[in-house]
């Protein structure tokens, strides 16, 4: 679903993605760990052309993100192009970014309305069934203001399934939340994971990372330092680097 071969991401002088080759396979879920600043976030937002990468190649879906090669010439796509296959990419950030001024349904359908064309009855009717998957059917017409930050969050999942993505990409979906209203958070996650959706999930969260996690990376510096199970790595680190950040986080 996702391949990275020798991914480059620079911002000005300072390089912060220096090489990333990892692979994604459809079904599982990817979990992306590393101290701050290692690159995580950023090479997610690669993943769905928020960011542009300097050098390398990433695919998803067996597409290249963000180009088109012609020979051995890659042309970049227009930004309606980009806009097109950003559809089939769901993603979740820290802060849940809901609309303030619509209530979670009209969150919800906002994107199938707007983007794809649904109609409004269609996408309602939709959007109630993924408010009862996260558990929130009783919150429709609450306003983001008069939701806990977990209820926010599992809002902000059900909006992006509401585009039938086929890849959702989570950015420390519950690292802004009280440690109270994680669980609810994670449970969700696990859902859909067992649902067999692609899920490349960056997280700090290492008890989901080794119950949920089908494969694990640990990034530092921009570069991978270990990746394999998640049980395998959490449990036996082989490098130092990777050792000396879980002895700090476990
Ligand atoms: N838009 C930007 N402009 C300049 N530098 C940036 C930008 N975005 C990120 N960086 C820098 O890139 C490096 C990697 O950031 P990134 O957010 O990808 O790390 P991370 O591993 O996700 O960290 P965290 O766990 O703290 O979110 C950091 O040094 C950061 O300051």
């Amino acid at each position: 679903m996702v391949k990275a071969e020798g991914v480059h991401k620079s911002y000005g002088a300072v390089e912060v993605l220096k090489g990333i080759d990892l692979e994604v396979r459809t079904g599982e879920v990817f979990c992306l760990i590393g101290p701050s600043g290692s690159g995580k976030s950023t090479f997610l937002r690669c993943i769905n052309h928020l960011e542009k990468i300097n050098a390398g190649r990433l695919y998803v879906d067996g597409e290249l993100v963000g180009y088109r090669q012609k020979g051995d010439k890659l042309y970049e796509l227009k930004d309606s192009e980009v806009a097109l296959k950003r559809r089939d990419i769901g993603m979740v950030f820290q802060r849940f970014n809901l609309f303030p001024h619509m209530t979670a349904l009209e969150n919800v359908i906002e994107a199938p309305v707007q983007v794809r064309g649904v109609g409004r009855a269609q996408a309602k009717e939709r959007a109630m069934q993924l408010l009862e998957r996260v558990g929130l059917a009783d919150k429709a017409g609450n306003y983001p203001s008069q939701l806990s930050g977990g209820q926010q969050q599992r809002v902000a999942i059900a909006r992006a399934l509401a585009m039938d993505p086929k890849l959702m990409l989570f950015d420390e979906p519950t690292s802004a939340l009280d440690p109270e209203l994680v669980g609810d958070v994670l449970d969700v996650m696990r859902d859909l994971a067992e649902s067999g959706m692609t899920m490349v999930v960056v997280t700090h969260e290492m008890g989901f990372a080794r119950e949920v996690g089908d494969s694990l990376v640990f990034m530092d510096g921009g570069v991978v330092v270990e990746s394999g199970n998640p049980r395998d790595v959490l449990t036996d680190p082989q490098h130092e680097r990777t050792k000396a950040f879980l002895s700090k986080v476990l």
